[in-house]
């Protein structure tokens, strides 16, 4: 019995109560969301978790991704990823391991967090094969279900399919005038995969078998956008269109097995539009929660493109996304350092901040107003407490301390705040 099953009983889950509080907002009305489809709650039978509800109405959530690749791998220091994501305020991980550990980290990973965990299987099947049988495009379908099975009886919470790449998308790509061509890893496995064996994508063909799969282990299904856009210039284009009708078709199919499910979205797209895209995506996915990267508004700023994607992330969130995955300054230059995470984490809660008190939540304004209060009052200890990175915030302050602590080395005795409070 899956959550969906049961929410759409009436009947709320452990894990809705626990959301439905964290959240503030009545048990019924989460219920019948999450039995609509409108809020995922991702959270695999065989782990615990603190769960996080992603979807209409909450605040907007954070993921982090993080993993080895085969030019670096050190399990702890992954690990060290994963609490420092945590620490700085993500909702959920994703693991996205591509070097021969990957098991291990992916272990190490669920036992030293409590937040969910997402995971991508066709890239343990595409590196089995590659390991195994020379090339990834070798894998078959076996292959592909091991992994989706394996992972979800470890307790993944939810899982990227790239379900909706097939002989007709990929077509689609061939004769479209893409500047990137397919920049998702998991998309290009699996475009590769058709080209070399002109066959159907098994995730595709065999959707019902995964779905299958999906709900012994009330796994979520995270539909993959591999052929999302890798540059402004292909935003919106045919391709990436094409992929999502046949997405809207699968969130039917996953709904309908009672499969709780969300849907990944761009990626690189210029600010103007961003919305067009969240507004496409909700109406073609009948209200699925939409899982964005980034976007990234502008192509120019590598070493920056945790700015890039929050100035996308911001308006995206404003726009209908639900859940925003961070974009580090590494992106695009080099697999991501502790600092990256940090950096990226931060970046990723102010887009998500501000668009949640645009879009008037409770628990977004009552913070705002705390914020105010605190600085209006020159209580720098509750400042550095309410700020995303405290230790960013006193550093700053105590490099320059004024003997007086009703002001700053900004406009020191001239304090605009002080002047006006003494003489009001
Ligand atoms: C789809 C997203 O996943 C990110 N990505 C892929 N592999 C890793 C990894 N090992 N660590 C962190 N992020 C990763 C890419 O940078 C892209 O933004
Ligand atoms: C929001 C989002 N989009 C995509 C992926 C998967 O990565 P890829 O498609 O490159 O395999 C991801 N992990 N998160
Ligand atoms: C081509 S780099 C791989 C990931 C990429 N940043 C993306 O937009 O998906
Ligand atoms: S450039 Fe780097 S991040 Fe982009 S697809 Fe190639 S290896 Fe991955
Ligand atoms: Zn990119």
């Amino acid at each position: 019995m899956t959550q969906l099953y049961q929410a759409g009983q009436g009947q709320p889950t452990d894990e809705i109560r626990k959301v439905a509080e964290y959240e503030g907002i009545d048990v019924q009305k989460l219920t019948r969301r999450v039995a609509k489809g409108h809020v995922v709650i991702p959270s695999n039978k065989n782990r615990n978790t603190k769960p996080c509800g992603v979807g209409k109405g909450l605040r907007t959530k954070i993921n982090a991704n993080l993993g080895s690749s085969p030019e670096l791998e050190n399990v702890q220091l992954e690990v060290k990823k994963a609490k420092i994501a945590a620490e700085y305020g993500a909702d959920a991980l994703m693991d996205l391991s591509t070097g021969p550990k990957f098991r291990q980290v992916r272990q190490a990973i669920m036992e030293s967090t409590d937040i969910p965990l997402g995971t991508v299987p066709i890239y343990q099947a595409g590196i089995t094969a590659s390991d195994a049988k020379k090339a990834v495009v070798n894998m078959d379908e076996d292959d592909m279900f091991r992994a989706i099975e394996e992972q979800a009886r470890e307790g993944v919470d939810f899982m990227t399919v790239h379900s909706g790449i097939t002989l007709d998308t990929v077509e689609k790509v061939k004769k479209s005038e893409r500047v990137m061509g397919v920049v998702s890893r998991g998309g290009a496995f699996l475009t590769a995969w058709i080209l070399h064996n002109q066959e159907e994508n098994p995730l595709y063909q065999n959707y019902d078998y995964l779905l299958e799969i999906a709900r012994e282990h009330d796994v979520t299904l995270s539909l993959g956008d591999g052929l999302r856009p890798g540059c402004l210039a292909d935003a919106s284009d045919i391709p990436q269109m094409g992929e999502l009708l046949i997405l809207g078709d699968l969130v039917k199919r996953a709904r309908e097995a009672d499969v709780q499910v969300m849907v990944e979205g761009p990626g690189h797209v210029p600010l103007n539009q961003v919305e067009a895209n969240m507004q496409i995506q909700k109406t073609v996915c009948k209200g699925a929660p939409f899982y964005v990267l980034g976007p990234i508004v502008t192509d120019l700023a590598p070493g920056y493109d945790h700015i890039t994607s929050a100035i996308g992330g911001a308006l995206a969130a404003r726009s209908g996304a639900d859940f925003l995955c961070y974009v580090t300054p590494a992106e695009h230059l080099s697999i991501p350092g502790l600092q990256d995470v940090k950096d990226g984490l931060v970046a990723s809660k102010i887009a998500a901040q501000a668009a949640d008190v645009a879009n008037g939540l409770k628990s977004a304004w009552d913070k705002e107003m705390e914020m105010a209060h605190a600085r209006k009052d020159f209580q720098w200890e509750k400042q550095y407490q309410l700020a995303f990175d405290p230790e960013k915030a006193r550093k700053c302050r105590e490099r320059r301390p004024t003997a007086e602590s009703d002001m700053c080395t900004m406009c020191g005795e001239f304090c605009a705040l002080r002047m006006v409070r003494d003489n009001i």
